[in-house]
């Protein structure tokens, strides 16, 4: 902003409140949950749900595992009002699901929201009316606190009127003071203490006093310094729960939520991935996630996010962005070398301490959580572009082609690898990086070719083996001989008699490889130059071990030759 315009803003109070309690406490256990994506997910959606789409929707949060879900705003539009009766009707909330609705505190809307609920086991009715000096004097129109203390106090009285019309509907009354994030502290307190003396709650009635963060003004401490002055203020506070609403036009959602619970909150609510009003809703999964990475039960299943967004973008038409936190398609993945050497090493190490410990903690550099469990793969944990490094490369062709590479290979092929990401200026997909791996180092066959060859086990001393082979130099064939204590000692002394050998043999490794279609066998083979005094690696890839280590042995001296 520029200086002259930034004028016209001003500060937010803070609360005096010395003693505050929560900056010392932690979140210990979950809080109730109310999913409130059908209400105000839905009505911030250019295109508001179908009654099928918010079935589909509201089936999704009961099986997440949501007790309270706030279905819609039943007064406001038929679609609104004909999906409640679609759930009753249709006998679709389940035993121990209580639907919430949410309503003005105008008569009309309130006798229809009853209309709405007719037949309903439980329903919270959840009246609201906004309580900030900005909005009675702009929305209300200069009225007085009185005034608007009143339609609290008259929306509180017609529930209570209006309960024992449904004898078979268990009525849950919550109230919220809309803005109440922008409202002074002692008339947010006057109002909701109006409406709990109306209703009388008890602790085995208990009603539900939402204090919500409705556009957030100010910093998540000062929100929790208000949660904790109405949580000491309120009327009959055992028989109240304090539900936080907060909404993210700070950024702050998760915070402000996290730290009125340390408040003494009890309930939250929000929507999947925020979606809601402006910058959205809480993310419930954000916090539920923060808790279950602390080890807290939260009675949320995110098991799966993959096909919950998948759902949730479909009937929503929003999207879950690349960055979002647990749920972005980018939040566990690793392009840089670095964190990328940090991670394999963790899941390395990792697995071997599984061993010893399955109940080893969890301790992988840059992950918070492991991927696998919120349904993420592994294959999207690291991924190769020219930022990446030798370890992001080896853990991809060992996770995901069965490769593992010895640790001294690493750095040529990292290298080879991520600057030919560099050169066509991409991302390489996993395919192309096993391509690029057997192109650069895989059973190469120029200048040498190893066409075909015998072994006679019974050769020379005890032990020996003998390996007469076919192979073509630069296109001319040639048929060679040698022995040695092993096919590659026997292939080496062949290719010396030959006067072809221009290279020591320093390492050698093979292993069966473990994923593809067929069962191969890899080996490596390290050769230092006799000329250079250069190293080199090779790799043979075959289903027969003993071919693979010839083939490695090839790649590798005609990677030397290259040199
Ligand atoms: C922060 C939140 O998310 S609050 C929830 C917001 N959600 C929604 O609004 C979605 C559903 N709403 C709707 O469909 C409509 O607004 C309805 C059906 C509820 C009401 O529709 P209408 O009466 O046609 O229009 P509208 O909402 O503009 O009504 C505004 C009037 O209600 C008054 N009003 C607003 N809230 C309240 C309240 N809680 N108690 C009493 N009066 C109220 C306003 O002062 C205004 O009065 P005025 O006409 O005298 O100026
Ligand atoms: C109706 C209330 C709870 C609301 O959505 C808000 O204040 O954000
Ligand atoms: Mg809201």
């Amino acid at each position: 902003m520029k200086p002259e315009n930034i004028k016209k803003y001003r500060a937010f109070p803070t609360v005096d409140l010395p003693d505050r309690q929560w900056p010392s406490r932690a979140i210990v256990e979950a809080p109730i949950w109310c999913s409130v994506d059908l209400r105000d997910g839905n009505q911030a959606l250019p295109q508001p749900m179908s009654i099928e789409e918010k079935l589909e929707f509201f089936q999704l949060l009961c099986r997440v595992g949501f007790k309270q879900i706030e279905i819609g705003f039943p007064s406001a539009a038929d679609t609104e009002f004909n999906f409640c009766r679609r759930l009753i009707e249709d006998d679709l909330i389940p035993e121990d699901v209580t639907i919430q609705l949410l309503v003005q505190t105008r008569e009309h809307l309130i006798c229809r929201s009853f209309d709405a609920i007719r037949g309903a086991k439980r329903a919270i009715v959840h009246i609201y009316n906004s309580t900030s000096p900005l909005q009675r004097r702009i929305t209300f129109g200069d009225a007085s606190r009185e005034e608007i203390k009143q339609l609290a106090v008259d929306g509180a009285q017609l529930v209570k009127d209006l309960a024992p019309t449904l004898p078979e509907t268990e009525i849950v009354l919550q109230y919220s003071p809309e803005s109440f994030s922008d409202t002074e502290l002692d008339f947010a307190l006057e109002c909701c203490n109006s409406v709990i003396d109306i209703w009388e709650p008890t602790p085995e009635k208990k009603m539900i006093i939402n204090l919500p963060d409705t556009v957030q003004w100010t910093t998540p401490n000062v929100h929790a310094d208000m949660i904790e002055w109405m949580g000491r203020n309120l009327n009959r506070r055992d028989a109240v729960d304090i539900s936080l609403h907060t909404h993210n036009d700070r950024g702050t959602g998760t915070a402000a939520t996290e730290m009125g619970l340390m408040a003494g909150a009890d309930r939250v609510e929000g929507t999947l991935f925020g979606n809601g009003e402006r910058t959205g809703n809480l993310d419930i999964v954000n916090v539920a996630l923060n808790m279950n990475s602390h080890g807290i039960e939260t009675g949320l299943d995110f098991s799966d996010l993959p096909s919950l967004i998948a759902v949730y973008e479909r009937v929503t038409r929003m999207t879950v962005s690349e960055r979002h936190p647990y749920a972005g398609q980018l939040v566990f993945t690793a392009f840089s070398g670095s964190h990328q050497d940090a991670i394999k090493k963790g899941f390395d190490l990792r697995r071997k301490e599984l061993k010893e410990n399955p109940e080893v903690p969890w301790g992988v550099p840059y992950l918070t959580i492991d991927p696998s469990d919120t349904g993420r793969s592994y294959e999207a944990i690291i991924r190769i572009n020219s930022q990446s490094g030798k370890g992001g490369v080896a853990y991809i062709l060992d996770r995901e082609h069965g490769f593992d590479l010895p640790k001294s290979m690493h750095p040529v092929v990292g290298s080879r690898i991520y600057a030919l990401a560099d050169e066509l200026g991409k991302e390489l997909s996993i395919q192309e990086i096993r391509d690029a791996f057997f192109q650069f180092f895989v059973n190469l066959q120029e200048p040498l070719c190893l066409l075909d060859y015998e072994l006679d086990h019974h050769a020379g001393q005890a032990g020996e083996v003998a390996c007469h082979a076919n192979i073509s130099v630069e296109g001319q064939e040639r048929k060679i001989e040698g022995l040695g204590n092993g096919p590659i000692n026997a292939f080496v002394h062949a290719l010396e008699q030959a006067g072809l050998k221009d290279f020591t043999l320093t390492d050698y490794r093979s292993h069966a490889v473990s994923k593809g279609s067929d069962a191969d066998s890899a080996a490596y083979i390290q050769l230092r130059s006799e000329e250079h005094d250069s190293l080199v690696w090779g790799c043979g890839v075959d289903p027969s071990i003993e071919m693979a280590g010839l083939k490695a042995l090839v790649s590798a001296a005609n990677l030397l030759r290259a040199k």
